[in-house]
């Protein structure tokens, strides 16, 4: 099962490589970190980052290598704006000579980069930024500029204090015309001394949500007061500016400009899995070392993990750990296939590729936030202390939701691109992920055929109940839509209805995705059987949680909606057995939970107990602040009523 997950036994060795590596070297010790203030927990990061490269480059560690590395060290800091966003920008947006000047550099983090593209007043509408690029002829040079205070960049990673360089995206402008918004390469720092270069202002945004987890990171504002880049720094691939001033546009398409968010959504929903997972298995093994009621006789007490409601809580979550694993791989495969046709100039896949990263990034993240606080719930009061690793877990995850793209936004953008094929259905026949929509006919006129609670155990009937239902909802819209005038106006009046159909198709995909996985690539019989359960709860779940829509959609009556229910239930009694097997296949070390209660050994209370004990408060019996403040109030003998 452990081969399974990670994808292959090569994988396999490598993240285990990694993580052994990692657990055991002290200078990555963390679990003293939400003791820290602001300014060590900074510097703390920093050293660690640079005793990673150093690793990198001594142990002479591949690219794979080296991204578990760090993410293994778990310190969200500058180099993954750095590996994430800036050196993937230059690759995707740079020309060759581009490529050839800033790839080595970057590579060898001769320079550190970031991607600035948020302002104070503008995030999800990228159209809509305010810094200028002004090209001057007379110097071969554009001129940035901040010209509102919403102007000023925000939120940039590693930004603050350690970038020398950013990918800013800005209004171009030539000779007072707007072209539309572009990405320049900027210096922002000396690489002598580190101070900003002139007319640039920047700062840090200031705490973020949690303590230790996410304001490791810098995240910046950025100010330009007319400050001065060569031409040959804006990226070229998609637009060139000529040294005359002539604006001209390649064959690549404009949308080519978001490739990087592409890059990036991708590996957010690869990595859904991975903190997902990280808190399912922490509140799988404190469910089974937990006891609550039930003695009797004097002998022991229920595991928690034996109460129904505790497995219909906890067992959807583990399933669906298992089905971003997969989504995350398929869509892996998906992005390789894109980068390499965009490399060779066929961009007849990117809509496609846009609408399934947004869509399961959407997806992915809400669920796997929404889980790792169910999960803290499962591990009850104790899951609310840091120990348990859970709330840390869930400051640093909860963003995820926000960045790269706002998950009410990508879904509508989901959305487009499921009118747009339906609205084209006529003449041109939807291919990959959108396939089921050109056999509307059957899936709008079939009803289910299950008749017992065992006929659910079947991947052809639950795919065609997810098809149907996407089918109908995604129809249904189209059908309201074309009854506005203004098609604009159609889509905003109906964007609930439009981001419920594009959850409905995300999930699709996932359901399906776990089952091509168990059809084609399983090895071992028993890993498969097992792997089969998974996948009908994750599917039968989703179905009980959204059967609102199946029998709105006149596809399941009320009988099969609860047929599908009882199942659901019988199968917790299947995953019971495997839980802690199916946890500890995700090779999760103590290190990396850093949870008490997540322990591989469940020895929880002592170390629970222990834990506690190294608080800084506990450092003394009298602390700081007792004998001024609680004293006094002790000596005075007062009574509220006579104050
Ligand atoms: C603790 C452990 C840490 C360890 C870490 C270890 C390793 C790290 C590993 C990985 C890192 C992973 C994650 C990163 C971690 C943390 C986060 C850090 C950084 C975060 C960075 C950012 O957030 S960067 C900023 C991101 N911003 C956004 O996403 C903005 C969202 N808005 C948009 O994308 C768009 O503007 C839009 C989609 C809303 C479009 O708006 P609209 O005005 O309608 O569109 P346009 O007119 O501009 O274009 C429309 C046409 O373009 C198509 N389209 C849109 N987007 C794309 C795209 N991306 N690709 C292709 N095509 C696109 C759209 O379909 C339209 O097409 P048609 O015209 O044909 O319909
Ligand atoms: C931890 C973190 C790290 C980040 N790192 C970077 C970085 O390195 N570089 C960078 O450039 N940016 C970065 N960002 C910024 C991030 O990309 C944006 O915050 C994100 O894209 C969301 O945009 P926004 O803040 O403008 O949200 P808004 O768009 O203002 O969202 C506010 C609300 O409005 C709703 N809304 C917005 N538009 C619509 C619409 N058309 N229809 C319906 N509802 C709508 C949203 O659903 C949401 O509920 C980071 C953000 C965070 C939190």
């Amino acid at each position: 099962m452990k081969v399974a997950w990670a994808g292959s036994r090569e994988a396999f060795q490598v993240s285990d490589r990694m993580a052994k590596l990692v657990a055991n070297d002290p200078v990555f010790e963390k679990f003293s970190k939400p003791m820290l203030g602001r300014k060590e927990l900074f510097k703390n990061t920093l050293r660690k980052a640079a005793y990673a490269w150093k690793l990198i480059n001594d142990l002479r560690l591949t690219e794979e290598e080296a991204k578990w590395l760090r993410h293994y060290i778990d310190e969200p800091n500058y180099t993954d704006l750095h590996w994430e966003m800036f050196v993937p920008a230059i690759e995707g947006q740079g020309t060759k000579e581009q490529k050839k000047k800033w790839l080595p550099l970057a590579q060898t983090m001769q320079i550190i980069g970031t991607y600035a593209q948020t302002e104070l007043g503008h995030g999800s509408n990228v159209q809509g930024l305010e810094t200028t690029a002004t090209f001057d002829r007379q110097t071969d040079e554009f001129v940035m500029h901040s010209p509102t205070l919403t102007s000023s960049k925000w939120w940039p990673g590693g930004m603050a204090k350690v970038a020398t360089h950013a990918i800013v995206y800005a209004r171009l402008i030539i000779d007072g015309l707007f072209h539309g918004v572009h990405g320049f390469i900027v210096q922002l720092r000396s690489l002598e001394d580190h101070s900003p270069l002139p007319g640039l202002t920047l700062g840090d945004i200031g705490m973020k949500f949690g303590h230790g987890t996410y304001n490791t990171m810098d995240n910046g504002v950025l100010r330009f007061d007319h400050v001065r880049i060569p031409r040959n720094q804006m990226l070229m691939r998609v637009s060139q500016v000529t040294k005359e001033g002539k604006y001209a546009q390649s064959d690549v398409p404009r949308q080519l400009l978001y490739g990087t968010m592409v890059s990036v959504r991708q590996t957010i929903v690869a990595d859904a899995s991975k903190a997902l997972s990280r808190a399912v298995c922490i509140a799988t093994r404190y469910s089974v070392v937990r006891r609550q009621f039930g003695s009797r006789n004097g002998g022991p007490e229920t595991q928690v993990i034996d109460y129904k409601t505790q497995q219909s809580r906890l067992f959807p979550l583990l399933a669906s750990a298992y089905a971003f694993r997969f989504v995350g791989e398929w869509l892996k495969s998906l992005y390789i296939d894109v980068k390499q046709r965009l490399e060779a100039n066929d961009f007849s896949t990117l809509p496609e590729t846009h609408a399934c990263t947004a869509g399961l990034k959407a997806l992915t993240t809400a669920a796997t936030a929404d889980g790792i606080e169910e999960c803290r719930k499962l591990c009850g009061g104790h899951g609310y202390l840091i120990s348990s690793g859970l709330p840390e877990l869930f400051a640093f995850y909860v963003p995820a939701c926000s960045y790269e793209g706002e998950n009410v936004v990508m879904m509508l953008q989901v959305a487009r691109f499921l009118v747009k094929t339906v609205s084209n259905l006529g003449y041109k026949q939807p291919v990959g992920t959108a396939a089921y929509l050109g056999r509307v006919t059957p899936l709008l006129q079939n009803n289910c055929a299950v008749q017992t609670a065992e006929d659910w155990l079947n991947p052809d009937a639950i795919l065609e109940a997810f098809e149907a239902r996407a089918a109908r909802m995604v129809i249904g819209c189209g059908e309201r839509l074309a009854m506005f005038e203004n098609p604009e106006e159609g889509f905003a009046e109906l964007s609930i209805d439009l981001v419920e159909a594009s959850l409905a198709h995300c999930q699709l995909i996932t359901v399906s995705v776990f089952i091509q996985k168990l059809n084609h690539e399983i090895p071992g019989n028993g890993v498969k059987r097992s792997l089969e359960v998974l996948c009908y709860v994750y599917a039968l779940f989703l179905l009980h949680k959204h059967q609102g829509d199946f029998l709105a959609t006149g596809y399941l009556t009320p009988k099969q909606a609860s047929l599908a229910n009882e199942q659901l239930r019988t199968l917790y009694s299947k995953v019971r057995p495997n839980a802690i097997a199916f946890v500890d296949s995700f090779n999760h070390m103590d290190h990396y939970l850093c949870s008490v209660l997540g322990r591989y050994d469940g020895n929880v209370y002592p170390k629970l107990y222990e834990a506690a004990w190294k608080d800084p408060l506990n450092d003394s019996d009298i602390v700081d602040g007792i004998q001024q403040y609680v004293q006094p109030i002790l000596k005075q003998k007062l009574h509220y009523a006579k104050l």
